[in-house]
């Protein structure tokens, strides 16, 4: 095993089952005596999740400008890494992250138009060259994911956000980059189908997983 940890995503668009999965992932791995340190983004630690409250709310009635969204996911980002991934990744622990840069790919670049080019420049100030070695692309029909999607929040109560209010072009667009992104990086991102029932997805992913890991020790 190397020293630091490895860092593993989890991408697909609203409703796809990527928190139902991330649980799996960071169980799994944790069985294996592994230390997971579980995350989402934007957030993931305290002024993370006040950007992403800022991010997410329907409710202001001043839009949000396409370039202060994109800066603002990665000043989210600058700060997680800083405060929480690069910590854990250096003490040996695997982060598992509930989305990262490449969902900028897909709603800034893919959802809102904004050129692949920014995105990178941003992409490598930020990181600098810190990537993913997993990501796992749940990929499903928009309008299953968003029938799956609407379960959720009636069962919750909860209204939609900013993102899921979005229109179904939008939703397709997103799709469609992560496709285009998964295709251009077939060594670090999976795809997985995620249109079966749970039992089966999750038997699916964790096939990748369990191939991934024994490659890495
Ligand atoms: N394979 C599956 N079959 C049926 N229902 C599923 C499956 N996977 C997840 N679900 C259900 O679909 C809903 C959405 O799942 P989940 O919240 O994990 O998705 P998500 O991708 O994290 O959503 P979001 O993008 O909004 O964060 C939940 O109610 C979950 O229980
Ligand atoms: C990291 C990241 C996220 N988003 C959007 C995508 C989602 O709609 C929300 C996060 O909410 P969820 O519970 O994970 O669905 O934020 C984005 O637009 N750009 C990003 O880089």
């Amino acid at each position: 095993m190397s020293q630091r940890g490895r860092f593993i995503t989890l991408e697909g668009g609203e409703g796809v089952g990527k928190s139902t999965n991330l649980a799996l992932v960071a169980d799994w791995l944790e069985t294996r005596g592994i230390e997971v340190v579980r995350t989402r983004e934007p957030g993931g630690t305290a002024r993370t999740e006040a950007i992403r409250d800022l991010l997410l709310d329907p409710d202001v009635a001043e839009p949000l400008d396409d370039d202060a969204e994109l800066l603002l996911v990665f000043a989210a980002r600058a700060q997680h890494l800083a405060s929480k991934i690069r910590p854990a990744l250096a003490r040996g622990a695997w982060v598992v992250c509930d989305r990262f840069t490449d969902a900028t790919f897909a709603y800034q670049g893919g959802g809102r138009g904004i050129a692949a080019s920014r995105i990178s420049a941003l992409e490598a100030f930020v990181q600098q060259g810190l990537q993913p070695d997993l990501t796992l692309l749940l990929d499903m029909p928009m309008q299953a994911a968003q029938r799956r999607l609407q379960g959720r929040l009636e069962h919750n109560g909860a209204q939609r956000d900013r993102f899921e209010r979005e229109r179904g072009e939008f939703f397709e667009a997103v799709r469609r980059a992560y496709l285009d992104r998964a295709a251009s990086a077939p060594e670090r991102i999976a795809v997985i189908d995620a249109s079966a029932d749970l039992a089966t997805v999750q038997h699916r992913l964790l096939a990748h997983l369990e191939t991934r890991v024994a490659a890495w020790r």
